[in-house]
């Protein structure tokens, strides 16, 4: 750990230091303000997207307050030569990268990397994505939280009218493209109303069973340990009549994104209602210890008619964090409360 006693004095001063830019320190002189000042030095490796999101002003601000430091990674240059880091964040794609992360892992076992890259890699699957929450099975007082019904289509879509048959899944149902990387195209979903157009689609997906949950979904943003829940404006639900009048497969957008806030919606109670936190507890606990990920997030729905049972649909690693409320203090605490484990660690 590089945090030292006499740092909160220095503040003033160490923002000075700071505010020239980080990423062109060397590494020498870096090593030495982290010696000084005990700094904690977060490298990241992030798309442009997720840095703007992310890095706002007011995360780079407290952080400093804190003595934390974001220091972008250059992908063009070996990782060892950069830093050092105590922690490095990332969401980038591709087999290279996976690897040259693999073997920091491993050549740096004291470097914090959040999260592994095989665990973020089990998210990329829409089926092996949910099958965490299927093989919990949670059910208590509280409530009981499964995965909707779902088949994975690998190839022919001309096999899927039977292939849907066989396995008795109920109509209508969402088509998913199976791999789910952040790619606009893994975002491309459809609503199927009938067993014959499932024909148009196109393999490889994930059908899934349509949940009725009065047009609201909570996204559980999980942070290690912290927990936050919001809510969104979904699908609608689709009545009996409706399934019976209509045909066709529709693309839709969309739906639930940072624009469709439905926190101050004026909702029916039993629709707005937050999942009851200890279930969420629950959830999130053996989620992070059956994915091995600290960063992600869940959407979860209750399904129309009852008051306790929840659905999860997907999960994102490392989600759009800058839209959860008082990400800033969650998110910097997180990271002092990761170096301060590993120095608690050590001196044991
Ligand atoms: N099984 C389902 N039942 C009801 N609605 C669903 C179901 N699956 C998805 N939806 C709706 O479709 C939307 C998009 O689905 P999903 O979250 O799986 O896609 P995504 O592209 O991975 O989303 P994100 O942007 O959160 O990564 C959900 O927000 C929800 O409104
Ligand atoms: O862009 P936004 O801020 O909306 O964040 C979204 C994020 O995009 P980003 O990674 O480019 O930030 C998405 O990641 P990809 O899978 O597409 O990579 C995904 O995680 C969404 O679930 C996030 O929305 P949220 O679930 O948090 O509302
Ligand atoms: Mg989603
Ligand atoms: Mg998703």
């Amino acid at each position: 750990m590089r945090l030292k006693e006499e740092y909160s004095h220095n503040v003033d001063d160490y923002d000075d230091q700071v505010s020239e830019t980080m990423s062109q320190l060397s590494v020498g002189a870096l090593q030495q303000q982290q010696q000084q000042k005990n700094v904690v030095v977060v490298g990241y490796a992030l798309t442009s997207k997720k840095i703007k999101s992310f890095l706002q002003p007011k995360l780079e601000g407290l952080a400093r307050n804190k003595g934390i430091l974001f220091v972008a990674i250059d992908q063009n240059r070996p990782l060892s030569d950069q830093g050092p880091f105590d922690i490095v964040l990332h969401k980038l794609t591709g087999k290279e990268w996976r690897q040259i992360l693999e073997e920091y892992r491993r050549t740096h076992p004291e470097v914090t990397v959040l999260d592994p890259p095989d665990a973020i890699q089990h998210l990329h699957n829409r089926q092996s994505m949910l099958q965490c929450v299927a093989d919990m099975n949670l059910s208590d007082s509280y409530g009981k939280v499964g995965v909707p019904r779902q088949l994975v289509i690998k190839r022919d879509a001309s096999s899927i009218p039977d292939a849907v048959a066989r396995a008795g899944l109920t109509l209508p149902l969402v088509a998913k493209p199976l791999v789910a990387d952040g790619s606009a195209k893994s975002h491309e979903l459809s609503l199927a109303y009938d067993q014959y157009s499932l024909q148009k689609l196109e393999p490889p997906l994930v059908l899934q069973e349509f949940v009725n949950h009065g047009g609201v979904l909570f996204k559980v943003y999980i942070v290690g340990e912290a927990i936050k829940v919001v809510r969104r404006f979904s699908l609608p639900d689709v009545t009996k009549r409706e399934l019976s009048k209509n045909a066709g497969v529709f693309r839709f957008p969309r739906v639930s994104c940072a624009a469709a806030s439905a926190d101050d919606a004026d909702l029916d109670p039993s629709v707005a209602e937050l999942p009851p936190r200890p279930l969420l507890e629950r959830l999130a606990k053996e989620l992070r210890r059956g994915l091995g990920l600290r960063l992600f997030n869940l959407d979860i729905i209750r399904e129309h008619g009852t008051r306790d049972h929840f659905y999860v649909i997907d999960i994102n690693y490392f989600p759009g964090y800058g839209k959860m409320p008082g990400y800033e203090h969650i998110f910097t605490d997180f990271l002092l409360s990761l170096v301060q484990s590993r120095y608690k660690k050590r001196s044991c």
